[in-house]
């Protein structure tokens, strides 16, 4: 399609196009809540295919098949302490008065297996983590033991100055997993723990859901590298930086491309060649309804647009569209519009892409410190701090809450939000507070 022709269309419907629709929220033209528009794009992208990894690359990632163990973990029943094993029926009489004595036939550590017999008024020295001895059902730490004869080593005699019970401080073969058992399930996000507990069932490759791989476009005929200094009339792009760090914390593969100029045919032609190579494409800038704003009309043009605008502050023009299957998100250009896009649209989508069960970041609710004078309808996202005091959480706004800003957001820890309409939130309302920096899988 002619390009001229394609924007012109985009426009005559962005303006005409809600007409006549009562009753029925039409995504590409009109603004629709954060949770309509999170359940659009979350609904419309998919799982990557899975892929194998040797098991320390799967650590934070979500396991795509049972795992089993290979063997009983623990494999062996064995000591918990450094000690006496023994028949707990042997001192089950003794007292401070008339210890019970025993005399030590053995030494035992960990990697050792004792072959022998305990006969009555025997008893084995053992090592934390050494196999317990076929006779014996009990150890006894060798703290409460006391040495009659000897150094305590075989040959020597101890004493037991009180009884013990069966099984004391011993960890049982097959105590966390009999060989066979599914140890991790088809959905678990792998932890550091997991991966421990995957080493000891032998399980050394992982199926996980693939990275998604993201590519980043900053457009803007103002911006240069931030390798360059900027000269008149021109900006860094730190966005692209921004969208790229925050598509890696949400467990992607991210790729900036070139900056792209303010020109339909520019945009288009990146966008289409990102959406051939990439699983997702994030572009900022040249969302909202600017002369040179194409992110709208080059997803029309390309693939199917599905949304514009969101019900959100900052961040309203928020472009999603799907170009030959792959999704492709147009944010704004303003720092902290982009920012807090990614983190409410983006990132689940990201996220469902990986098979992540949990899209909610976790939230608090908090008393705010200042008076909030609100005189947007939409719900904002407040860039802020929130602290423990005595009387519990406390949020203070930042006092710069432009959205052309990147600092504010580096200097606080959370996100307050002012619901939906124009009443003020005096000091002292409480408010939920969304903690970005915390993993959706914490329940708070
Ligand atoms: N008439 C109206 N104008 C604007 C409105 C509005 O409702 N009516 N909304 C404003 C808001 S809010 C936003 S957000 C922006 C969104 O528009 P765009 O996505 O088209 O943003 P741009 O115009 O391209 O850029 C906005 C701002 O951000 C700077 N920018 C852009 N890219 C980068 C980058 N890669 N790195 C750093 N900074 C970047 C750009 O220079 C502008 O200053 O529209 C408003 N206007
Ligand atoms: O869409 Mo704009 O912030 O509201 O930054």
């Amino acid at each position: 399609m002619d390009s001229v022709l394609a924007v012109l269309l985009w426009r005559d419907g962005a303006e005409h196009g809600a007409a006549g629709r009562k009753g029925r929220t039409d995504p590409v033209r009109e603004m629709i809540p954060l949770e309509e528009a999170r359940a659009l794009v979350c609904g419309a992208v998919e799982k990557l295919p899975v892929e194998t990894v040797e098991l320390l690359d799967a650590v934070g990632r979500v396991v795509a098949a049972d795992q089993t163990s290979d063997i009983d973990v623990a494999p062996f029943a064995h000591s918990a302490m450094d000690g006496f094993a023994l028949r707990a029926a042997e001192i089950a009489e003794a007292t401070e008065e008339a210890p019970a004595t025993l005399r030590v036939i053995a030494e035992i550590g960990a990697g050792d297996v004792f072959e022998g017999t305990i006969d009555d008024g025997e008893c084995v020295r053992i090592m934390t983590g050494a196999c317990l001895p076929a006779d014996a059902d009990a150890v006894v730490k060798y703290e409460i033991v006391g040495v009659v004869e000897g150094d305590g080593k075989p040959g020597s005699v101890v004493s037991f100055a009180a009884p013990t019970k069966v099984g004391s401080n011993i960890r049982a073969a097959g105590e966390e997993a009999h060989a066979g058992d599914v140890v991790v399930e088809a959905g678990d996000v792998l932890t550091a723990a997991g991966v421990g507990f995957l080493a000891g069932c032998g399980v050394l490759e992982v199926p996980v859901y693939r990275r998604p791989r993201v590519a980043v476009i900053a457009t803007g005929s103002e911006l240069v590298p931030p390798s360059e200094v900027p000269g008149p009339g021109k900006i860094r792009n730190s966005n692209s930086y921004a969208m790229a760090a925050c598509a890696r914390e949400a467990g992607a593969e991210a790729v900036m491309l070139p900056i792209v100029q303010d020109t339909f045919e520019a945009l288009r032609d990146a966008v289409a060649a990102a959406a051939r190579e990439y699983d997702l494409v994030v572009t900022t800038g040249g969302a909202a309804n600017g002369d040179f704003d194409f992110i709208k009309p080059v997803v029309a043009e390309l693939g199917e647009l599905m949304m514009t605008t969101v019900n959100i502050r900052p961040g309203k023009a928020q472009t999603f569209g799907m170009v030959e299957g792959t999704p492709v998100f147009g944010l704004p250009g303003n720092p902290a519009a982009a920012y807090v896009g990614f983190q409410l649209l983006i990132r689940p989508a990201l996220r469902t892409m990986q098979g992540y069960r949990f899209m909610d970041h976790p939230v608090v609710k908090a008393r705010l410190t200042a008076d909030e004078k609100n005189r947007d309808p939409r719900r904002i996202y407040l860039r802020a701090n929130l602290t423990r005091t005595a009387e519990g959480y406390e949020v203070t706004p930042a006092k710069n809450q432009s959205s052309g800003l990147f600092g504010p957001i580096q200097k606080t820890n959370c996100l307050a939000v002012m619901p939906e309409g124009t009443a003020p939130q005096p000091a002292g309302s409480i408010v939920d507070c969304l903690l970005l920096d915390i993993p959706e899988e914490v329940v708070l």
